[in-house]
This record gives structure tokens, C-alpha cells and sequence, in this order.
């Protein structure tokens, strides 16, 4: 994949906010909607479940995303991706950016998160507000459909696979948080367990 591939591949990703404009698998739609932490559902749906994290550093956010946060061009951030793993099996790449303006007391836990899943801290925070959701069909060339699967080690996305994502701008006093994710084919295989859980 050439840079220019991947930049058309980026200028073509249009981030829709309504799901049916993807043309989605219905399976696919029942996760893309999916209301309230993503940690949580992926819980219910499997007896075990992983953060898997890739890394958490500072990078130059993806030219689609820029706007989004409140950047008026690419710029520097945080930027965290990990694997959710259900049952040990990735079902989730997720993609998540924060302007280098935002300070610790934007988001306190942010920093330190490690292996605990960021849907924890701000899913019964009051003081974070959620956005809407935006959905996109991530061509082959886009960068986190190319993340995603060196992420997998090609593991279990063919090439002209088109990976289905949402994402939901968060705020908490003065700073915003981008979250992408990235539906791996795999989610379509769980199944919710139904357990007490206490
Ligand atoms: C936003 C949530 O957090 C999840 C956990 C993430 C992480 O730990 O980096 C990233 C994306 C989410 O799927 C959620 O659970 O809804």
C-alpha cells in the first residue's frame, strides 16, 4: 500500500452519523450501535475479558480525526490502541487520541491506564460528556484498518476485508478524547453468557 493509497484511502472515509449509510451486515449494526461502554457489553459476552495495550504515546493524529478534536490541523496527541480480547480473541481495535492541550485534570486516569479498559473511567464519571456516534466503512488503505491488522499479525483479516468503526467524542471539563473502534469479524462469533454476576 503506497502513502498515497492510504492518504486516498483517508480522504475517502466519510464518518456518517447514521449507520444505515454503511450498509452494514446486520450483525455488524447491533455492536456499531450499541448503546453505553463497549467494555461492559464485551463483558456479557464473554468469561473472560482483555485490555490488550499496544501502545500509549504521543503521535500525530490521523488527518480525519483532527477536526474532530478540536485541532484546526493534524497536530501532536496522546494516543493510546489497544485489543479488546474476549475469551483471549481480538474483537476490537481501538483507536483513541487526545489533544497535547488537555491536562491532567481533563482526564486524571487517562495516563496510567495500562491494561484497564478506558470505558471504565468514563462510563460513571458525571463529569464526562458523550457525543454522538459516527460510523465508517474503513477501506483497505486506511490507516487503522492497516493498524488493525499488523495489530493481528494478519490473523484473521483478508486484505480486501472492509472493517466496519464508530467513534465518539468525549468531554470532561476542558478536554476532548476521540475513541475509534475498529470491529474486528470475530465479534460476530460471541455469544452473551448469561451469568449472575453479583
Ligand atoms: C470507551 C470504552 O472503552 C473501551 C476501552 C478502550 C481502552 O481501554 O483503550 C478503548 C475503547 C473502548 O472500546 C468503552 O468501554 O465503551
Amino acid at each position: 500500500m503506497t502513502a498515497s493509497t492510504r492518504g486516498a484511502s483517508l480522504r475517502q472515509t466519510q464518518w456518517r452519523p447514521h449507520v444505515l449509510a454503511l450498509n452494514a451486515p446486520r450483525a455488524y449494526r447491533q455492536w456499531l450501535t450499541a448503546d453505553g461502554s463497549l467494555t461492559a457489553k464485551l463483558k456479557d459476552h464473554s468469561r473472560a475479558f482483555r485490555v490488550q495495550c499496544l501502545h500509549q504515546t504521543t503521535a500525530r493524529c490521523l488527518t480525519d480525526e483532527a477536526a474532530a478534536i478540536g485541532m484546526h490541523r493534524p497536530g501532536r496527541v496522546w494516543e493510546r490502541e489497544v485489543l479488546l480480547r474476549c475469551d483471549n480473541t481480538p474483537v476490537v481495535f481501538a483507536h483513541t487520541v487526545v489533544p497535547m492541550s488537555a491536562t491532567a485534570t481533563d482526564w486524571p486516569l487517562f495516563s496510567a491506564l495500562g491494561e484497564r479498559s478506558l470505558g471504565t473511567t468514563l462510563f460513571g464519571d458525571q463529569q464526562v460528556r458523550r457525543g454522538v456516534l459516527e460510523f465508517a466503512r474503513l477501506r483497505e488503505g486506511h490507516p487503522l484498518a492497516q493498524r488493525a491488522r499488523k495489530a493481528l499479525q494478519l490473523e484473521q483479516v483478508r486484505e480486501e476485508l472492509i472493517l466496519y468503526a464508530r467513534r465518539c467524542l468525549y468531554r470532561r471539563r476542558q478536554g476532548t478524547l476521540l475513541v475509534t473502534e475498529v470491529f474486528l469479524p470475530s465479534v460476530l462469533e460471541l455469544k452473551r453468557i448469561t451469568t449472575n454476576r453479583s
